[in-house]
Order: C-alpha cells, then sequence, then structure tokens
C-alpha cells in the first residue's frame, strides 16, 4: 500500500512575527501543496530508509539499522504522543544528516532533520521511500516548511492507522477533527526543527486549511465576507525562516518596550483585520469600503515589519511599483525577501492586473494568483498491488 499526503502552503494577511510574541494574526491558506508519498517496504532483505526530495534533487538513503544504532536509547516510538526532538537526539539526527554530504546550496539540514524525527518517532526503524514534491516556492514565505511537516506528519500517521479513512475510496480524503490535532501537535514538532521557535500558526493553517484568526496556540476558524483577491509576488530572494524569527527576539531583547508596543499594534490590526473581512458586506459600496480599510490595515502591517527589521529592498521595490497603481502591499511570512502581498480590489479591471504583472515580472519577480480559505492535510491511498 502506498498512501499520498498534500498540505497546502499559506498566506499571512496579517500579524507574523508578532505572533511569536503573543499576538493575533491573521492567516489563510493557499492552494498550492506539497505532496509526500509513503511506500513501506515489502521484501524482508529491503533495510533501507530512502527519501527523494525531487524539488531540489536530492535522493538519501539511510541503513534503518544505522539509524536505530545511532539514536539514543528510548522506550520506542509512540504516535499517539507527540515529542519534541530533545539536544541529543538532534545531535545524533544531525550527524546522521552530515553523513549524507549534502551540498548547502542545494538546501539546509533542517527539513531533512524534520524528516527523521518525525519518521522515527512515529514510524520508527521500518524500511521505506518516502517522496516529497511541492508546488510552493522553498523559503519564500509560503509555508513551505509547514507544508512539509504536515504532509510528513499526514502520511505517517495515515499509514499507520488509516482509521475512519476508507483506503479503497478514491481522491483526496479529510481526517476527522481528532486525527487533526494530533496530526497538528506532530507538523509543530517538525516545525521547531525547522524554525527553532515557530509560533504554530503555519503548521495550524496548513493542517487546517480556511482562514484562521490565531493567537497562542488558540484558532478561531473565520469566514470572509470579502473576496480578498491577492497578487502573491516572489522576489525570488530565498532567506531562511529561522534565522529571521532569531533576529527580531535578538531585537526585542535589545528594545523591549518599544517592541513591546509594536507587537501591541500588530494585535490590534489583526483583531480589526479579522472583524473587517468578517463583516456584513453586500453590495459593492460596502465591500469597495471595507476593502479600502484591509487595505490600509495592509499598509500598517507593512510599516510595523519595517520595525521589526524583516523588510528588504526588493520587497520595497513591489510596495513602489504597486503605489504607482494605487494599490497596497506587504510582505508575507518571514520576510526579508520572499513573497509580498498586493490587495487586488473586487473592482480593479483584469487590464490593469496584467500591467501590474508585467511590470513585476519585467523586475524578475514571479507573480500567482492563488485561491485562498481552501482545505487543510488530506491523504489519498493508491494501491501499488
Ligand atoms: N519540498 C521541500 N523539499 C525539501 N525541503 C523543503 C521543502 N519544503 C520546505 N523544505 C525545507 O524548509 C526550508 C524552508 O523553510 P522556511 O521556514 O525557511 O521557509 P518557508 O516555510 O517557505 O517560509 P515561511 O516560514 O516564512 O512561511 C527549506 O530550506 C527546506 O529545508
Ligand atoms: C515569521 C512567522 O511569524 C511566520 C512565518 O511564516 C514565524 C512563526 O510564526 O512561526
Ligand atoms: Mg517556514
Amino acid at each position: 500500500m502506498e498512501v499520498t499526503a498534500r498540505a497546502p502552503g499559506k498566506i499571512i494577511l496579517s500579524g507574523e512575527h508578532a505572533v511569536v510574541h503573543g499576538s493575533t494574526a491573521v492567516v489563510a491558506s493557499i492552494d498550492l501543496y506539497t505532496f509526500v508519498s509513503l511506500r513501506l517496504s515489502t521484501s524482508e532483505n529491503d533495510c533501507t530508509l530512502r527519501l527523494l526530495l525531487k524539488d531540489v534533487g536530492l535522493e538519501l538513503s539511510w541503513d534503518v539499522g544505522k539509524i536505530k544504532a545511532a539514536l539514543p536509547e528510548s522506550d520506542g516510538f509512540d504516535s499517539s504522543t507527540p515529542t519534541t526532538c530533545t539536544r541529543e537526539f538532534s545531535e545524533a539526527i544531525s550527524a546522521l544528516v552530515a553523513e549524507q554530504n549534502i551540498p548547502e546550496a542545494k538546501i539546509g539540514p533542517a527539513g531533512i532533520s524534520a524528516f527523521l524525527w518525525l519518521y522515527t518517532s512515529i514510524r520508527g526503524f521500518e524500511p521505506a521511500t518516502v517522496v516529497v514534491k511541492s508546488e510552493l516556492p522553498l523559503g519564500s514565505g509560503l509555508g513551505s516548511s509547514a507544508a512539509l511537516s504536515v504532509a510528513l506528519a499526514a502520511a505517517l500517521l495515515a499509514s499507520l492507522s488509516p482509521g475512519s479513512l476508507d483506503s479503497s475510496k478514491q481522491g483526496w480524503l479529510d481526517f476527522e477533527d481528532d486525527k487533526l490535532d494530533l496530526l497538528n501537535r506532530w507538523a509543530f514538532e517538525g516545525e521547531k526543527i525547522l524554525h527553532g521557535k515557530p509560533s504554530g500558526i503555519d503548521n495550524t493553517v496548513s493542517t487546517y486549511g480556511s482562514i484562521i484568526e490565531f493567537k497562542s496556540g488558540n484558532l478561531t476558524m473565520i469566514k470572509s465576507n470579502l473576496p480578498l483577491k491577492m497578487l502573491i509576488t516572489n522576489t525570488k530572494v530565498e532567506r531562511n525562516t529561522k534565522a529571521l524569527v532569531a533576529g527580531v527576539s535578538e531585537r526585542t531583547l535589545r528594545h523591549p518596550e518599544a517592541m513591546a508596543s509594536v507587537f501591541r499594534a500588530m494585535d490590534s490590526i489583526s483583531t480589526e483585520f479579522s472583524m473587517l473581512i468578517q463583516s456584513p458586506a453586500t453590495d459593492e459600496l460596502a465591500i469597495t469600503e471595507n476593502e479600502k480599510k484591509i487595505a490600509e490595515l495592509m499598509e500598517m502591517n507593512q510599516g510595523l515589519l519595517q520595525c521589526l527589521g524583516v523588510s528588504h529592498a526588493v520587497i520595497e521595490t513591489v510596495l513602489r511599483t504597486t503605489l504607482k497603481y494605487k494599490l497596497t502591499s506587504k510582505l508575507t511570512g518571514a520576510g526579508a525577501g520572499g513573497c509580498v502581498l498586493t490587495l487586488l480590489p473586487s473592482l480593479l479591471s483584469g487590464t490593469l492586473v496584467d500591467k501590474v504583472i508585467a511590470e513585476l515580472e519585467s523586475c524578475g519577480f514571479q507573480c500567482l494568483i492563488a485561491g485562498i480559505g481552501g482545505k487543510g492535510a488530506q491523504v489519498s491511498f493508491i494501491s501499488t498491488s
């Protein structure tokens, strides 16, 4: 049997970074996915765990006996109890990754460490082949690390106990709510390896989908009464979320009061953003008025993100370019490059949108318009017999 899981990326509409420090944030899933296929070995002679990372052209393999010998003694794995990777395990896993001699330019080791932690914690030391493929740009603010963690955990948990999932059914199947909570908690353990000190917002929206108001681990699914059409511009400047999150924490240590004020302001912006998109807007005038207020909140949010030190020259280029067309933009995700959101008001003509995209792409950027607020993690069972 082979199981394939898919998990969506995300756009943070308001409150990134501040959410790590307890502020409210608003986040939406997007219809770009990371796919993880897991096929357990059927041959008794096969003692290999294979990981194929298609997006970075890496094929890695370990003898499962060697993995078991390299990891510290433990009471065995318990898939029902998400556990944080300890320093001792982290050092042993880093050594298993280092022996693969991965070219640094290809990919940071964190994604592979997260894989080894989730695999051995949930499935133990069973030989298998795991294939990862994504529609998301990596390291660009669209939640590729969370989509990886969620899709990995989803495939592993579904392979262990399909539970209510009917493996004879075709197509993408939804998890039961209680399974989603377990999945999200395991994915959060993967994000801790990838993000250092994650808030949990990225793995939560990749697990549950939809649009979510998130604060200190608490989530409220919200329904937007506004179209919320967003142009996503990928500046193609890759960066590392873990380092950026750490940088904001260091600035907070240097300027505690000032930064606390910024976080409080971002909390207010997110709360108002959430209230606005849920407020009833039936006619064009009401929608336009609310879209103008949303644009103002995005502009204010971007200004505060500059206070945190996570903007970048290429982000400023996108801001200036879209402002020429009286459009408002803000970075999304960890910043310092990556992706920028531009609100496309519902009355905006397609011709104008095409002009904005053409000018942005002439700067070497890549533009896309993704559907937002869709499904979260799902699995599909493909018979390989
Ligand atoms: N499809 C993938 N294949 C291999 N590694 C991946 C994949 N997706 C994510 N990763 C891992 O996640 C890292 C990128 O995570 P990072 O958190 O820095 O960026 P992001 O999640 O795309 O952006 P943000 O956290 O701001 O939303 C990559 O360097 C890699 O280690
Ligand atoms: C920058 C951050 O707020 C969002 C990254 O997409 C980090 C986090 O919340 O884990
Ligand atoms: Mg990430």
